[in-house]
């Protein structure tokens, strides 16, 4: 188990059973991040959704409140969603019954060589490349169109019944939240939503962290903004790892039972002319637990062209970002090479 090659072949669920030192390939360089998981936690705000698209006095405050959370650090915690315990339950369960079918039968869905849907970890673009310490699963489900069915499991059988519903609750609340963005900022009403167009995309990304032997060496994913314009988190009911950089510090975010996580990506910032953050974040390992997430993210259909809003610009406050149609198409290429891709659009 010494040859990089090797382990850069292997699923990480296979690595944590085999390895009986580092994996080079895996280990954080010192110049990329100290790894703590004693970290204080992040307050970050809960906001009711079913309030924010209200016409009640308590609206106001709850906009807000949205402002003020996207501001200074782009997370919440979503509540009033609509979404009952006993459903967020069953969408970690086919999670967690996915990754625990075996290994070979995980195989018939692999990613393709030049595709983004389907089981695997990260792909490699050079040898530099630190990798991360996660097994996952991306479907698109929006637009239909662009579904790759053949990657959808077929076990288990709830499986692609549960993704479907999940979408589908996300997207009513992405149009519910990213309209209360609008109204937060003074801005015209389909301000963003425009910009995300018809058909926006949803990219789903079912996550499955094995435990990790050395989880002061290795990140379970290494810091990045997301690509999307916006992200709804589903994590782990009892496993932490996910870690927030606000200020130059990271903090822990901590367990939402029954709340989703919001937070921007990185074509929200630019709509928003960078007032609104799309935060750098990571996720730690841990030594005896493995942990499930579910990342959904809905971004502007491909041919959109994605601008900070004129509403937004003035004098004072000059353009910050440069436009850009299909973002995602070189996201992954600089991220690997440690860039941050929003910052090749700065003004
Ligand atoms: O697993 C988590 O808590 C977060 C995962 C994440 O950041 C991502 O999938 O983009
Ligand atoms: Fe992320």
């Amino acid at each position: 188990m010494e040859s990089t090659d090797e382990h850069q072949a292997l699923a990480v669920e296979e690595l944590a059973i085999k390895a009986n030192s580092p994996p080079t390939s895996y280990i954080v360089k010192d110049s990329e991040s100290t790894i703590s998981t004693t970290l204080p936690i992040l307050e970050i705000p809960t906001i009711d959704t079913t309030l924010l698209s209200s016409s009640s006095f308590e609206a106001a405050g709850e906009l807000r409140r949205l402002r003020t959370a996207l501001r200074s650090c782009g997370y919440f915690q979503a509540i009033n969603h609509g979404m009952s315990a006993s459903f967020l339950d069953e969408v970690l369960e086919v999670t967690g019954k996915f990754f625990k079918l075996p290994l070979d039968e995980k195989r018939t869905y692999s990613r393709d060589e030049n595709g983004i849907d389907g089981y695997g970890n990260d792909v490699i673009y050079s040898d530099r490349q630190t990798l991360d310490w996660n097994d996952r699963l991306y479907l698109h489900v929006l637009p239909e169109s662009i579904r790759k069915c053949e990657k959808w499991p077929r076990l288990p059988q709830n499986f692609r019944e549960i993704l479907l519903e999940f979408t589908e609750r996300l997207r009513v609340m992405n149009e519910i939240i990213v309209k209360a963005m609008e109204k937060s900022l003074d801005l015209g009403e389909n301000c963003f939503l425009d910009q995300f167009g018809k058909n926006p995309i949803s990219l789903t990304r079912f996550n499955f962290y094995p435990p990790c032997p050395w989880p002061d060496r290795i990140l379970a994913v290494k810091p990045h903004g997301d690509a999307s314009g916006t992200t709804y988190l589903l994590q782990d009911k009892e496993v932490e790892g996910l870690q927030v950089l606000k200020d130059d510090h990271w903090y822990r975010v901590p367990l939402t039972p029954d709340a989703i996580v919001f937070n921007c990506g990185d074509q929200l910032e630019i709509m928003t002319n960078g007032i609104f953050k799309s935060p750098i974040h990571r996720v730690v390992t841990n030594k005896e637990k493995e942990r499930r997430s579910v990342a959904l993210f809905f971004s502007p259909e491909l041919t959109s062209e994605i601008k900070p809003a004129e509403g937004l610009i003035d004098d004072k406050h000059p353009k910050l970002y440069k436009s850009v149609i299909d973002y995602t198409r070189n996201y992954f290429e600089h991220l690997q090479n440690g860039r941050r891709p929003i910052d090749a659009l700065k003004i």
